[in-house]
């Protein structure tokens, strides 16, 4: 007998919600349900602060849909629904250091049953307000630069609606594969260049455009991060959807990462657009470590001639003014968009552009430490 949604829902409406009296499903905290080879899996979404309150909903969850017709297990993830709320404001000091945190931040908001990212030392969001500035591009040529400096390095891909990671790793087509750690099912990470890499790209089937719920992109960033074979790294960079709405706030409270860095073209427009994306991860009190200006300046590859197409230092002067860290500027360079588009990040060959990545990467260190 096959497997039917309706029953499903229909078994998980006798189940109530502890904190407000209503049926899980009509109080809204049923994040997924998907059915594969006899296994049913449901995303509960919990407030994280009352996780010990929903342990016996979801072993009443899991005993109710594994009775079901054509159900050979059934496995219920529970993942934080509601962030923490936003709290004071960071205080960068006076020469613009960021603040600095200790210790995994996910350890007291990791859900339960999820452990991947355990021995994950920093995460980090490569952010831009803007679509389209290069902040794939920064994110895996800062990711390859570290990596090539002797650090364990992962990317996570967190543009669900439009990975990028498949195309700049050179993965396109690739599927990550389950492995089995201390008895968990763990996604492996896909490796390259050196560092370890996840995208929502290597979890679908199709490159078709992927046409989400909210509570289902919540929970496959969930899975990418807290249920990923991570192992020991040092730095987790996490290439972050663009813009500054409500979906990369959420994002940002739910990720809760040790900093972010904001990626911006030099134009006045742009810069602007940067201002804002500081000021949405003050709001949650993520520090900026540090502000990148891509697409600067350009040089003539036939008579050395430098121009300033999109105008140049604009960043560096926007975070002096912000009082948070310049990392570093890339230029506009031929090798830096061929590279990307061909599967080659400009960081891992010895072009001259490799070396500004490095630079900024070493600061990027520096302002972790
Ligand atoms: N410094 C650069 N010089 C030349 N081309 C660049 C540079 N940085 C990025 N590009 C090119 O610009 C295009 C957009 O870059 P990228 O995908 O990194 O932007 P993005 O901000 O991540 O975009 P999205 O908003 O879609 O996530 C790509 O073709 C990339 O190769």
């Amino acid at each position: 007998m096959s497997y039917s949604e309706a029953a499903a829902l229909s078994a998980l409406k006798d189940i109530s919600d502890p904190i407000s009296g209503r049926d899980i499903v009509s109080a809204g905290l049923l994040g997924d349900l998907s059915f594969k080879a006899g296994v049913l899996r449901a995303i509960l979404l919990i407030d994280p602060a009352r996780a010990k309150d929903y342990g016996p909903v979801r072993e009443a969850m899991e005993a109710a849909l594994k009775t079901l017709p054509g159900i050979d297990r059934a496995s219920v993830l529970m993942t934080a629904h509601k962030s923490a709320p936003a709290v004071t404001k960071p205080r960068p000091n006076a020469s613009g250091e960021a603040p600095k945190r200790s210790g995994n931040p996910h350890q007291a908001r990791r859900p339960e049953g999820y452990q991947g990212d355990a021995h994950v030392k920093k995460t980090i969001a490569i952010s831009s307000a803007k679509g389209g500035v290069g902040k794939s591009t920064v994110s895996v040529n800062l990711a390859v630069a570290l990596a090539r400096m002797g650090k364990s390095v992962g990317l996570l891909d967190a543009d669900i609606h439009g990975p990028s990671a498949p195309i700049v790793l050179g993965l396109k087509g690739a599927r990550a594969t389950t492995v089995r750690v201390q008895d968990r099912p763990l996604i492996k990470p896909l490796e390259a260049y050196g560092i370890k890499a996840m995208s929502i790209g290597f979890l679908t089937k199709d490159d078709g455009p992927i046409i989400w719920r909210g509570p289902m992109v919540q929970g496959a960033m969930s899975k990418m991060l807290w249920d990923c074979d991570w192992g020991e790294l040092d730095v987790l960079l996490i290439d972050m959807p663009p813009g500054t709405g409500d979906a990369q706030l959420g994002l940002a409270q739910d990720i809760k990462p040790d900093g972010a860095v904001i990626v911006s073209t030099p134009q006045d427009l742009a810069l602007a657009d940067a201002r804002k994306g500081v000021m949405m991860f003050e709001k949650v009190d993520i520090p900026i470590v540090g502000v990148v200006e891509n697409m600067s300046i350009f040089t003539c590859p036939d008579c050395g001639a430098t121009h300033n197409i999109f105008g140049g230092g604009g960043a560096e002067a926007e975070a002096k003014t912000m009082k948070v860290p310049f990392l570093g500027a890339a230029p506009l360079a031929m090798s830096i968009r061929e590279s990307g588009d061909s599967g080659v990040p400009v960081a891992a060959t010895d072009d001259a552009a490799a070396d500004y990545f490095k630079v900024m990467a070493e600061k990027l260190l520096a302002n972790l430490a």
